[in-house]
């Protein structure tokens, strides 16, 4: 029997909250289903700061290498906003994505039908919605250099002080993403639609150049469209079923996806997955975490939505493991709970639903892949 090893970093606020279900869920595939996970527990932001005065101790990195996957809760909070810019829980997450070299970041946005009426759009607008977005995960702006902040203004005006960053990304960066993108493409309904500023950035020309040789060469069967990623935000809103795949860099993909969960109700349904390159097992180095932060505002009350941390984990199953059966059983529970009425804080509006906690929400859903 082939056993998988997990390594779980909770990390901080609603992290270990909703971890604590994943755990759950983990353990119903063990006892259910015969899967085999060596799982371990390490920490990661404020919680790996608190003990190692850093937000991500050398010997996690390395559990992390060596990992068949990583699942991470979240990571920051309020207590830790005033740290060192290099020492910042934020900063534990970045160096995992670049060290593992994850370049490719699959956030799914799917309008689950008994949500569609919760959703802040209209229900035409969002039922049956279901659209992947790439992000580019290990470059761009968040990566480039020069960047930094210095007392380098001469220019006279007052404050004297010039904060940097530099967008900047390689034909190698750009093409890998696009693979990716193309391949997940053809999996899917057929079609990617590229996002960038090729009016004003120069990264954008490339970015669009970049994407358009990888089709031509590569995937001329895909159907391509390119479009500003400002058009984008808004073509997102209006009519979010226009798309199917979504390529884009590390910005703007962290923005445009936190733009389409709400299309799905709220930012506590939203899974993901971090891609690389495949290690020697043939497995792609992976790191699957929830699309949201650390919701401080409801910390430790049982509040927090489970489900985008236990959907991160039916990809995990997916991606990592080709257990694409148990990925759909998973996925399917959530729909079963969701179409129950069960409802966080975060899912109840006007149409009411059954009020439960984070704990009772992992308990149904295990329930439920016992009753399916
Ligand atoms: N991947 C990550 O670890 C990650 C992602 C985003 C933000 N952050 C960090 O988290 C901290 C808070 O950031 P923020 O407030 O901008 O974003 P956030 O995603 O933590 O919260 C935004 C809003 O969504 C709500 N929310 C988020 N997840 C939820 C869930 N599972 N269930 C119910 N409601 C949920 C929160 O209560 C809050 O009102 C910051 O330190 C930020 O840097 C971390
Ligand atoms: C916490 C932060 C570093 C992260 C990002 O900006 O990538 C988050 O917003 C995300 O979407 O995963
Ligand atoms: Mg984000």
């Amino acid at each position: 029997m082939t056993t998988y090893s997990l390594l779980i970093l909770p990390g901080d606020g609603i992290g270990p909250e909703v971890m604590a279900e994943v755990r759950k869920v983990i353990g119903w595939f063990e006892k259910n289903r015969g899967l085999s996970f060596a799982v371990s527990e390490d920490l990661v932001g404020g919680a790996a700061y608190d003990k190692h005065g850093k937000p991500l101790a050398d010997e996690t990195m390395a559990r992390a290498q060596a990992a068949d996957a990583v699942l991470l809760g979240a990571v920051g909070g309020p207590k830790y906003d005033n740290l060192d810019f290099s020492v910042k829980p934020e900063r534990g997450l970045l160096r995992l994505r670049k060290e593992m070299d994850l370049f490719a970041n699959l956030r799914p946005a799917q309008c689950f039908d008994a949500l569609a009426d919760f959703s802040s759009l209209k229900r035409d607008v969002v039922a049956g919605l279901d659209i992947l977005i790439v992000r580019e995960l290990t470059s761009g702006v968040y990566f480039g250099e020069p960047r930094g902040i210095s007392d380098d203004d001469t220019s006279g005006n007052e404050g004297g002080r010039v904060g940097v960053n530099t967008q900047r990304y390689t034909s190698g960066e750009i093409r890998r993403v696009a693979r990716a993108a193309f391949e997940l493409a053809r999996k899917r309904g057929n079609r990617v639609c590229s996002m960038e500023k090729a009016n004003v950035m120069e990264s954008g020309i490339l970015w669009r150049e970049e994407v358009q040789w990888v089709h031509d060469n590569e995937y001329p069967d895909v159907e391509l469209s390119h479009m500003y990623a400002d058009n984008g935000a808004m073509q997102l809103v209006r009519n979010p079923r226009q798309f199917d795949v979504i390529v884009t860099d590390n910005l703007f993909g962290d923005i445009l996806s936190d733009a389409a969960a709400m299309l799905t109700g709220s930012l506590g349904m939203l899974p993901s997955a971090s891609l690389g390159a495949p290690m020697e097992n043939g497995r792609p180095k992976a790191l699957y975490e929830p699309v949201h932060g650390s919701a401080p505002d409801i910390a430790g009350q049982g509040k927090a939505n489970p489900i985008a941390c236990i959907l991160s984990f039916a990809m995990c199953l997916r991606y990592s493991f080709d257990l694409g059966a148990e990925a759909d059983l998973l996925e399917k529970a959530v729909e079963k709970v969701l179409a129950d009425g069960l409802r966080t804080g975060d899912l109840m509006g006007a149409e009411g639903g059954k009020p439960v906690s984070t704990a009772e929400m992992g308990d149904h859903i295990v329930a439920a892949l016992s009753a399916l």
